[in-house]
């Protein structure tokens, strides 16, 4: 593999990701090696190297392929040299002036505070906020403005990528931007520990204490990571109280409340549960839906020549419920996907190049469940809905939940048919049909169903 190869690859990339994207996420990656099938980069910084295998990863492996380099893994390394630092300032495609401003400088201020970077992408306007998440949001944009401290610490949590980390880092950008006097820390529990270990090893306790202690607001996601670390838990116990004392803000995330993080101290726990705490709740197919039409308009810029075909974006929000990472990679994959083979975003399409995707985040709604539903619905009883009787009062909810099997099981039509009292795979079919058609000149069965699908993805 030679340079001028990877530059030709560089050279593709480009076209295909959009000269924004390109400047920011590939140009600080360098190829390093390939050997046995392994690909290595040197990238500044882990968060280019996460973000460029998990965004850009298939679409570099498909380049390598198509060059002739047999490529089967990647690995992004982050390079020794300080001198790549500056280029590596993650900085937004689609972001507006303000934002720039306020990532360069919250990218300054976070080399003088040694925090975690923050993502330039994670900012209140890019949040979209839905039933599940209102409250969340507003706490966060109330800790935001900067006010006097009303609740401490303020503890968000979630499951895995629902907006803790993005939540938590807006408020970084917003503090940042408006209350540029405050002193403001965020970085991980990990990277907590990690400083608390450095600290006591270079015996430099005192310096590590002064740091934590003299911020104004002190932010750590994940918390629920030092449970189970005697000392660290200790430190972070110190370091909270004589923040709380001194009445400065404190903002924690986890993937769970408080009172069930395990093998975390019980005095903590007390202490985390005086402030205020919110969920995130699963996302909803609406909040989805809003997330997934919000990346598309970021897109349309980076591939104004693509198109989208109608209800691409509805059968994403409804088929991958399982988090908004895995969605918004889903969307990335596609358009960079459909823009590398040149054709248009239709269901066919997003079917073929998402099969493992939507494979992996299969509803795990059973047709018994479904089956239970749709009775209850209709105020019939179970065995009438699998029963042989044909009258309308039990053939329609008995083709309604046909239909449901079909749009959220990936049973077959036969085995969908033995299990409503074993019938044939064509009266499946022929119920699929009927409820598709009703179900675009019939306002009744279209609101049925958008109950039972709602009731079913709850
Ligand atoms: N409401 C939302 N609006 C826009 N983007 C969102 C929203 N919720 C989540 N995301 C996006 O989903 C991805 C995952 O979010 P984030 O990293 O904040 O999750 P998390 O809750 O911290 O997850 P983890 O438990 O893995 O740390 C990010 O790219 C984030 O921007």
């Amino acid at each position: 593999m030679t340079d001028d190869k990877w530059g030709d690859i560089r050279q593709d990339l480009l076209k295909t990701v959009g000269q924004n994207n390109f400047k920011t996420w590939i140009e600080p990656v360098a190829f390093a090696n390939l050997q046995d099938g392994v690909a290595t980069f040197h990238v500044p910084t882990n968060f280019i190297g996460n973000y460029v295998s998990q965004n850009y990863g298939d679409l570099i492996m498909h380049q390598f392929n198509q060059a002739g380099e047999n490529v089967q893994r990647m690995q992004f390394k982050v390079a020794a040299q300080k001198a790549q630092r500056a280029a590596a300032a993650p900085k937004a495609a689609t972001r507006s002036k303000s934002n720039t401003a306020k990532a360069e400088s919250a990218v300054q201020s976070e080399a003088e505070m040694t925090g975690a970077p923050l993502d330039p992408r994670f900012t209140f306007d890019s949040f979209v906020v839905g039933k599940p998440n209102e409250l969340a949001n507003a706490a966060a944009r109330r800790v935001a403005e900067g006010g006097p401290v009303t609740f401490n610490p303020l503890f968000l949590y979630g499951g895995v990528g629902l907006g803790k980390t993005h939540l938590m880092h807006a408020i970084a950008w917003e503090l940042q931007a408006h209350r540029p006097d405050l002193n403001v820390l965020y970085l991980s529990a990990e990277q907590f520990m990690y400083r608390f270990v450095q600290a006591l090893r270079d015996r430099k306790m005192m310096d590590f204490k002064e740091l934590f202690r003299s911020v104004d607001v002190l932010m750590v996601d994940d918390v629920q990571f030092i449970a189970g670390k005697d000392s660290t838990q200790e430190e972070f116990f110190h370091t909270f109280n004589a923040l709380v004392d001194q009445n400065k803000q404190i903002i924690i995330s986890a993937d769970r409340a408080p009172g069930e993080i395990k093998d975390l101290e019980d005095r903590i726990k007390s202490r985390l549960q005086c402030g205020l705490v919110v969920d995130l709740h699963p996302t909803d197919y609406e909040l989805r839906l809003g997330i997934l039409q919000n990346k598309v308009e970021t897109y349309r810029q980076q591939y104004p020549e693509l198109q989208l075909a109608d209800g691409v974006l509805e059968f994403l929000a409804h088929r991958i419920s399982t988090n908004v990472r895995v969605l918004e990679g889903a969307l990335t994959r596609l358009f960079a996907f459909a823009s590398l083979v040149g054709r248009e975003i239709t269901m066919e399409l997003t079917q073929d190049c998402l099969s493992d995707v939507l494979r992996a985040s299969e509803r795990k709604v059973s047709v018994e469940e479904i089956q239970r539903k749709v009775a209850d619905h209709y105020n019939i009883r179970l065995s009438d809905m699998i029963g042989p009787k044909r009258v309308r009062t039990f053939a329609r909810p008995r083709q309604v939940a046909m239909y449901l099997c079909k749009q959220l099981t990936s049973r077959s039509l036969p085995e969908i048919g033995r299990r409503f009292g074993g019938r044939d795979h064509t009266t499946v079919m022929h119920g699929v049909r009927r409820i598709e058609e009703l179900r675009n000149s019939d306002g009744q069965i279209a609101e049925d169903l958008e109950m039972l699908r709602r009731a079913l993805e709850a």
